[in-house]
């Protein structure tokens, strides 16, 4: 049976989706979201020439002094005129440095009495210092934020200072839940016997969560065709449809037949990974209908490793993959087969260690791990010590 690379059933994925419209909205709206386009600076910051620090603006060539002190320069405000010769001005963290001073003496390193001011210390190293010249963080028309970058809160505050009120941002993206299976039960709900509280969908809606998405759950389906079919057809005026469960090859396994009895258009089915081996993806008009695994942590690792990277895609993100980084292997690893592997693990000062637990079904070895070791497929055995690539989870 010939199996989908990762990567390609990455691509695959994410050539499915488009981004969503554009809209505008007021920055603390914006934050989480992404750039849909360029962000200029309407301003130059500093605006002008401020003090960094409390203190006195002069001519360093001056010092020691005496000077008269000729004013005062407060945040917002300013001197009002240039220093003459042999004049210091009063001034504030953040005020205008006033025509002719060429730096500022810090108030600790001053002696002042009345309008007299020497110099009481070690002084400035040289001229410019305690002085943030204008422009010196940016000038008008540089782009602070490039189209599809994450807007974080720093880049939410750099939009601020560099004028703008508001975003043109992607809207936040829809995504439906749909978990199958007759053993399943609502989460809190009383589970007797073989019932199984389902997780799969809390579990992903708190992982779409750190997106700004608006998770719909359409609950438990029950495993039929008709059921599954109807509830395809229900959900899908979101723009991503997710199920979990029935995607594999059991008689219940339903969810191939019903995406095709509901008019879906399925891409590919089953890729080279583990766990997740059965994912499936396809389309219902504009809908992007992705089939996950119902074992819980396969389907929270294909949601990691699909899911998450089409809602970016579709958000507008530049870079919408999982970020992998490498680390330095603190156990023994064995040889890989014909599907990659994502292995859970726990990350620490020495490196990253990996679970004894690696059952697709035990909730409890994941809510343990913060990263993924991801192995390629055909990979020898690793060995403590090596260099591995991992992706973060916590
Ligand atoms: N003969 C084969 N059997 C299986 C294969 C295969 O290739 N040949 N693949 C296995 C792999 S790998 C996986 S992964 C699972 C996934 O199967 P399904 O996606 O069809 O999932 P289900 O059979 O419906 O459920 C699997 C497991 O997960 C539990 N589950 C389902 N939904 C939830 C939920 N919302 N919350 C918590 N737990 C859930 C379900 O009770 C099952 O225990 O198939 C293998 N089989
Ligand atoms: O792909 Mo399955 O998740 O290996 O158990």
């Amino acid at each position: 049976m010939s199996l989908l690379p990762v990567a390609e059933a990455q691509a695959r994925i994410l050539a499915l989706g488009r981004p969503v419209s554009v809209e505008t909205v007021p920055l603390v709206a914006a934050a989480g979201r992404y750039a849909a386009e360029d962000v200029a600076a309407l301003r130059t910051q500093p605006a002008a020439d401020l003090s960094a620090m409390d203190g006195y603006a002069l001519r360093f060539a001056e010092l020691p002094g005496p000077f008269t002190v000729a004013g005062e320069s407060a945040a917002g405000g300013g001197l009002g005129r240039a220093l003459a010769p042999g004049e210091a001005a009063r001034i504030f963290t953040g005020a205008p440095v006033p025509a002719g001073a060429d730096v500022v003496l810090v108030q600790e390193e001053a002696a002042r009495d009345g309008d007299r001011l020497t110099l009481n210390g070690e002084g400035p190293p040289r001229p410019g210092a305690h002085i943030r010249m204008a422009g010196n963080d940016f000038a008008t028309g540089h782009v602070l934020i490039g189209a599809g970058a994450r807007l974080t809160p720093a880049r939410i505050g750099l939009a601020a200072v560099g004028g703008h009120g508001s975003l043109a941002v992607r809207r936040r993206v829809r995504v439906a839940l749909i978990s199958t299976g007759d053993e399943l039960v609502p989460p809190g709900a009383p589970a007797t016997g073989v019932l199984l509280p389902s997780s799969n969908a809390p579990m992903l809606a708190a992982l779409l969560g750190a997106l700004p998405v608006d998770v719909t759950d359409h609950g438990i389906v029950p495993d039929t065709l008709e059921a599954l079919t109807a509830a395809f057809i229900r959900a899908a005026d979101a723009d991503i449809v997710v199920t979990t469960g029935g995607a594999s090859v059991g008689d219940r396994d339903l969810v191939r037949p019903a995406l095709a009895a509901a008019g879906a258009t399925i891409d590919f089915w089953r890729i080279a990974m583990k766990p997740g081996k059965p994912l499936l993806a396809g389309s219902l008009g504009d809908t992007v209908m992705l089939g996950l695994p119902g074992n819980p942590v396969s389907a929270f690792v294909t949601a990691t490793l699909f899911l998450l990277p089409l809602v970016r895609a579709m958000l507008g993100a530049a870079l919408p993959l999982p970020v992998t980084t490498r680390a330095t292997l603190g156990g023994p690893l064995p040889p890989t087969g014909q599907r990659a592997e994502y292995v859970r693990a726990t990350t620490g000062p020495d490196g990253v260690t990996p679970l004894s637990q690696q059952d697709s079904a035990a909730l409890a070895g994941l809510a343990m791990a913060d990263a993924l070791i991801a192995r390629p497929p055909w990979a020898g055995a690793a060995a403590a010590g090596d260099r591995v690539e991992i992706v973060d989870i916590a």
